[in-house]
């Protein structure tokens, strides 16, 4: 068996096809995250079809994949968010659905459309979200404080969240997944949204915290930041793995956005827009 970040397929530009462990192969307790053989499907749409992948303890792993593509439902049944129709998921050795609770407290998670207690201030909402999960009344509180100065909301701390821009509720929802020191962050699309600056600020600290010794997982659709910002990369489509590995390994001397187009298949045609041609 291949150590867990040894690259999981070179398919060539021709190649589509999914790749990856088979479903025989064990969870492997070492990753931060192990995979293996998640399925879902909504009714008849099948959304993910049978998915494996190690994320290695200590990267900053990017998901990618087109719209639709399943990345969302994965990282939800990964996280304890979805149950599975099929699969397992460990983080850390840790069976998700088995020990959930267990699990979830390794766990930072910042899901997609996230709905927030938005009558809190940002300072009660992240202070609460440490006390949900067990911390202290003085540790919550201090731990709030240090985020909101990491993330720039020092100023808008006694503002009610639902006053707070897509930018700022984003990046609370980030403090509040991040308040209890997970070893595990994992974030769906944290850059939507986000000024540049604010993008920086947040990169910064999940940079921190992997050079610490803890693992981000991102999904992502904007491949330059992935190729400058992550170790490794999965790239998802149809709810398949298309490869997987370190981002070097993945992108084989091509930019990452050039690779992700020839694994998923070129631009749709636009032929049929000709009336939206301005002359
Ligand atoms: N609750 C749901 N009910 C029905 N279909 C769903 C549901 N959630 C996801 N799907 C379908 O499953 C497929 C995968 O969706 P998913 O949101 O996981 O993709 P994604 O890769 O995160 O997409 P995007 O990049 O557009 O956010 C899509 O075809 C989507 O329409």
């Amino acid at each position: 068996m291949s150590t867990p970040d040894a690259p999981r397929a070179h398919p060539g530009p021709e190649a589509s096809e999914p790749v990856g462990l088979g479903t025989h192969v064990p969870l492997d307790p070492t990753a931060a995250v192990s995979i293996r053989n998640l399925c879902k499907s909504f009714g008849d749409k099948l959304a993910v079809g049978g998915l494996s992948l190690d994320i290695p303890a200590g990267s900053f792993y990017g998901i990618v994949g087109p719209n639709g593509a399943g990345k969302t439902t994965t990282l939800s049944m990964a996280t304890g968010l979805l149950r599975p129709d099929l699969g397992h998921v460990s983080i850390h050795g840790i069976d998700v659905w088995r020990s959930p609770h267990e699990a979830k407290r390794l766990l930072g998670v910042l899901p997609d459309g996230l709905r927030l207690f938005d009558r809190l201030t940002g300072a009660q909402l992240i202070a609460y979200a440490g006390e949900l999960r067990g911390l202290d009344r003085d540790t919550a509180r201090s731990r709030t404080a240090d985020l909101l100065s990491a993330l720039g909301l020092t100023e808008a701390a006694e503002t009610l969240v639902v006053d707070y821009s897509a930018g700022m509720t984003k990046k609370v929802a980030l403090a509040s997944a991040l308040v209890h020191a997970p070893r595990v962050i994992v974030l769906d699309e944290p850059f939507e949204s986000v000024d540049p600056v604010s993008a920086a600020g947040i990169r910064e600290l999940l940079t921190g915290f992997v050079q610490t010794g803890g693992t981000v997982v991102v999904s992502s659709h904007v491949m330059d930041l992935v190729q400058r910002m992550c170790s490794h990369v999965a790239v998802i489509a149809r709810g398949l793995l298309l490869a997987s590995g370190t981002v070097d390994e993945v992108r084989a001397g091509e930019s990452l956005e050039d690779r992700f187009v020839q694994l998923v298949g070129g631009p749709q045609a636009t032929e049929g827009l000709s009336w939206l041609q301005s002359s």
